[in-house]
């Protein structure tokens, strides 16, 4: 029987990025794997909270290969993209604070496997700023462009980008952002961007530029966003870390899933994203931040299932007001 705390699982949400596999360092020795990717985090996320996401991406035909599809799938995502032989994976570092330190060994390549029409559309990180796979991201977001929410977090990895290369990333994000409306992006992000720069400041300049919504994650902080050049400011939400992996993607699903209830997707999604009050959106930001803080409080990117976020934010009455 179908879940009854669950939405109707509604327009069509694609998300096109790297899965792989984490294998991860914990400070007391001991080294475990599991499923990652940051656009895969995003589609559990939303698998998770009833959106049944399809993911475009790169897995081996291996046992890891078979592994992250079977995590994907138990969670509502139907996993898409032909098979490369053998699965990437990130060696992640815990420091004793539970911040990850990332490393990559990246052997798959994203090759699509049909059409990509999508009423909502997510991309991001490694394959949306690196070679060979950026060519395959672009694509599917030319091919959404007018007819679907469009939504990028760069989630940037700085130590897959050789100094050479930098500034040809900060080339795709400029890019991706300016195809966006939703524009996600950690304080840790911002700062590789535009060293020395107030993440705030930059967050108002990417709006100005034309983001219908940025958000700018500042870690246990909270998160920060403009909308209809109005700030937003969302506190951090106390919790006991275990670590942070993954964090930053549950918060970039969690506020995807907050803006289909708001009805954001589609034809004229920007607009409509433009036209909602800056009230929803601070309640839908608070809501994503409170599932990021559920993931935080458990090892590995384990973001919630609806049923967990709803328990974790019993009194966020997130208004389905679209008036602006
Ligand atoms: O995709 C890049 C990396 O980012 C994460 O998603 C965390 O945000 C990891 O699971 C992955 O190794």
């Amino acid at each position: 029987m179908p879940d009854p705390s669950l939405p109707a699982a509604g327009p069509v949400t694609l998300v096109v990025g790297e899965a792989l596999v984490d294998v991860v360092h914990r400070p007391d020795g001991s080294v475990t794997e599991s499923p990652g990717g940051s656009p895969a985090n995003v589609a559990l996320t939303l698998g998770r909270l009833g959106r049944s996401p399809q993911l475009l991406t790169a897995l081996g035909e291996d046992a890891r290969g078979t592994r992250v599809a079977d995590w994907l799938t138990a969670s509502g995502v139907t996993v898409r993209g032909l098979r490369s032989q053998r699965t990437s994976t990130a060696t992640a570092v815990l420091g004793s604070d539970g911040a990850a330190q990332y490393t990559f060994v990246l052997s798959a390549r994203l090759r699509s496997d049909g059409p990509t029409a999508a009423e909502v559309l997510h991309v991001g990180s490694i394959s949306s700023l690196l070679d060979p796979d950026a060519a395959t991201v672009a694509a599917a977001v030319d091919a959404a462009t007018g007819t679907a929410l469009i939504s990028f977090d760069p989630n940037i990895r700085p130590l897959l980008i050789p100094d050479d290369g930098a500034d040809a990333v900060r080339e795709r994000v400029r890019l991706l952002r300016a195809r966006s409306a939703v524009v996600k992006a950690s304080d840790e992000d911002v700062a590789w961007l535009h060293p020395g720069a107030d993440p705030r400041a930059v967050a108002r300049a990417w709006a100005e530029e034309g983001a219908a919504l940025v958000v700018v994650t500042l870690g246990a902080g909270g998160a920060f966003a403009v909308h209809r050049g109005v700030d937003v400011e969302i506190a951090g939400v106390p919790v006991d870390v275990v670590d942070t992996v993954g964090a930053g993607d549950t918060l970039m699903g969690a506020l995807l899933d907050g803006l289909l209830t708001l009805g954001v997707s589609g034809p004229g999604a920007a607009d409509r994203l433009t036209a909602l009050a800056t009230a929803d959106i601070a309640a839908v930001l608070r809501r994503a931040a409170a599932a990021a803080a559920v993931t935080v409080s458990r090892a590995g990117a384990e973001p919630p299932t609806r049923a967990e976020l709803d328990a974790a934010v019993p009194s966020t009455g997130q208004g389905a007001r679209t008036d602006g």
